[in-house]
């Protein structure tokens, strides 16, 4: 029998590199996006790979979603092993014109989608009376605040308190909850980032805020996918079973913790 994951966000960017790697470690698996035609292109691509996998659209933001997501999981596959809360949303302004309508839209999918797809995830952990795995999306930006980028920095730190909450009280139940912490990768998200970072600057063209952040880089190249996905297939594994309540960097060598 095949382990069962489940991927947010996973039509595109680093959740579709992540989908793909738990694919080809021999997972069956639950592609999941908002967007219903990328979906639905995901899902061919990786059905004419021969890779076991169904689409389920939804948005992690509404509570219904996430529960509706891993039904859907279950009556196809029978189980669930893995749920990575992949799907997250950018933002950048300045603080000073941080508004409520940013402030929400970013609570409501980076966090309150964390929230609600752990407690989905959970509660079919308990009713298989099986380990589990939750494995959420942060940043370097829930370990350091950026400027220009506070909200989206305040929903990671968020991320990652509900990394450690819910790993101190899902343990008793053999339910691990980790984070992957990814620092600049060329996905849809940066190119967003970098057109509204030189938007507000007086001397960046565009390519040149990417290529910034980038340049600190120690490894001394941006970070793909693969890279992502390496770190989420290890926290996936049963190799990582004793592993719970960490929100892991994986950035070449950015953030220092
Ligand atoms: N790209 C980067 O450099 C970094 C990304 N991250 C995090 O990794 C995760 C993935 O980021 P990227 O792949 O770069 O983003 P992306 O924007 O390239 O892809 C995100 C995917 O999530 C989907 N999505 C957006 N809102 C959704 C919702 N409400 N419900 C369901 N699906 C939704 C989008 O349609 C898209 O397919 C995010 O949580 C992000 O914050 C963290 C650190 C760095
Ligand atoms: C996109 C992201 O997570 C950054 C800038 O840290």
């Amino acid at each position: 029998m095949s382990k069962v994951a489940i991927v947010t966000g996973s039509a595109g960017g680093l959740g579709k590199g992540i989908a793909e790697r738990l694919c080809s470690d021999g997972f069956s698996v639950v592609v999941h996006d908002i967007n219903e035609q990328l979906l639905n292109e995901t899902v061919n691509e990786f059905k004419n790979k021969g890779y076991d996998v169904i689409g389920v659209k939804g948005d992690v933001s509404k509570r219904n979603d996430q529960f509706n997501l891993v039904k859907k999981g279950v009556e196809k596959f029978g189980h669930l092993d893995v749920f990575v809360n992949n799907a997250g949303i950018d933002a950048v302004s300045p603080f000073l014109e941080i508004t409520e309508e940013q402030l929400n839209k970013l609570f409501s999918i980076n966090v309150n989608g964390v929230v609600f797809g752990t407690q989905a995830a959970a509660e079919q952990f308990i009713s298989q009376k099986s380990k589990g795995k939750i494995i959420n999306a942060c940043s370097i930006a829930g370990h350091e605040s950026y400027e220009m980028l506070g909200t989206y920095s305040a929903t990671k730190h968020a991320v990652k308190s509900f990394t450690h909450s819910a790993a101190k009280e899902l343990a008793k139940y053999q339910i691990t909850v980790n984070a992957y912490c990814p620092g600049v990768a060329k996905t849809k998200m940066w190119d967003r980032i970098d057109e509204e970072m030189v938007k507000y600057s007086d001397d960046l063209k565009p390519g040149e805020a990417f290529e910034k952040f980038s340049s600190e880089i120690a490894l001394g190249r941006y970070q793909t996918p693969e890279d992502v996905a390496n770190l989420v297939s290890f926290l996936a594994s049963d190799d990582a079973d004793y592993i719970t309540g960490q929100a892991i960097l994986t950035d070449g060598g950015l953030v220092y913790r």
